[in-house]
């Protein structure tokens, strides 16, 4: 059977037919309208602390890629925030668009940016990702948008890497990144309670979501989309265009940790 993906046939509209909880209360992502979001004096600072060699690879799994780390201590972590108790980081990959005027999850006031980054973090109070993701509370993932700009040096490791990847299931190596390079000057953000925005689509996800964000440059946009969905010997199909549309706030309250 085919597997879940962004084409017509198996794309963002079709996944609630094996995945029901795709049309539940609290699905990612969403448009955010900074307006209705209430401000909230009592979050936290973002605290990232992230060891460098923790980088592990970088893989092409056939929807994005992902930057993997060593997630076995307590040394690439987040906290503060809307959070409590120490999230570790996971992964960090990315969702973007055909062309420069899409290709971000979230939007604000219904703008779409080229690109956005998600850095993903499990809840330390469970024994594993996978247990975590099934938790109300168990995952905190840290949204950054990229919009057109200057050209981005701190992009272009994971940029370099790509020849490695271009097809669905190569990795390679990836040591000694820190991705806190990739964050924007500001630490302000918005935060809702969320999901998964691929199935399994898991109401698990604290959304902390950067307000400013990063630059990346159109050339380096066009070496993302040079990447392919399909694997090495089928018909290639460029990876473009990889981000679920904002789904229904269904009464959720999105709160600020800014004025
Ligand atoms: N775009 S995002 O940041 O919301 C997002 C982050 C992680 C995953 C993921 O880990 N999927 C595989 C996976 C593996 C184990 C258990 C899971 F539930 C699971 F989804 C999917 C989407
Ligand atoms: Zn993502």
């Amino acid at each position: 059977s085919h597997g879940w993906g962004y084409g017509a046939n198996n794309g963002p509209e079709k996944w609630g037919e094996d995945f029901p909880v795709a049309n539940g209360p609290r699905q990612s992502p969403i448009n955010i309208v900074p307006k209705e979001a209430q401000y909230d004096s009592t979050l936290k600072s973002l605290k990232l602390k992230y060891d460098p060699s923790n980088a592990n690879g970088i893989l092409n799994n056939g929807h994005s890629f992902q930057v993997d780390y060593e997630d076995d201590a307590n040394s690439s972590i987040l906290t503060g925030g809307p959070i409590s108790g120490t999230y570790r980081l996971k992964q960090f990959h990315f969702h973007w668009g055909a062309s420069n005027d899409r290709g971000s999850e979230h939007t604000v006031n219904g703008i779409k940016f080229p690109c956005e980054l998600h850095l993903v973090h499990w809840n330390t109070k469970y024994p594993s990702f996978g247990e975590a993701a099934s938790q109300p509370d168990g995952l905190a993932v840290v949204g950054v948008f990229l919009k057109i700009g200057a050209a981005n040096p701190r992009l272009q490791k994971v940029l370099d890497a790509f020849d490695s990847i271009m097809t669905k299931g190569k990795q390679t190596v990836f040591a000694n990144f820190d991705p806190k390079t990739l964050l924007p000057g500001s630490l302000d953000f918005w935060t809702y309670d969320g999901s998964l925005t691929t199935p399994p689509l898991l109401e698990s996800v604290s959304w902390i979501v950067l307000k400013e964000p990063i630059s990346v440059s159109p050339v380096q946009m066009a070496r993302f989309r040079g990447l392919f969905f399909t694997g090495e010997g089928e018909a290639p199909c460029c990876m473009v265009d990889n981000y679920r549309p904002p789904q229904p706030l269904k009464g959720r309250q999105v709160r600020a940790s800014f004025k």
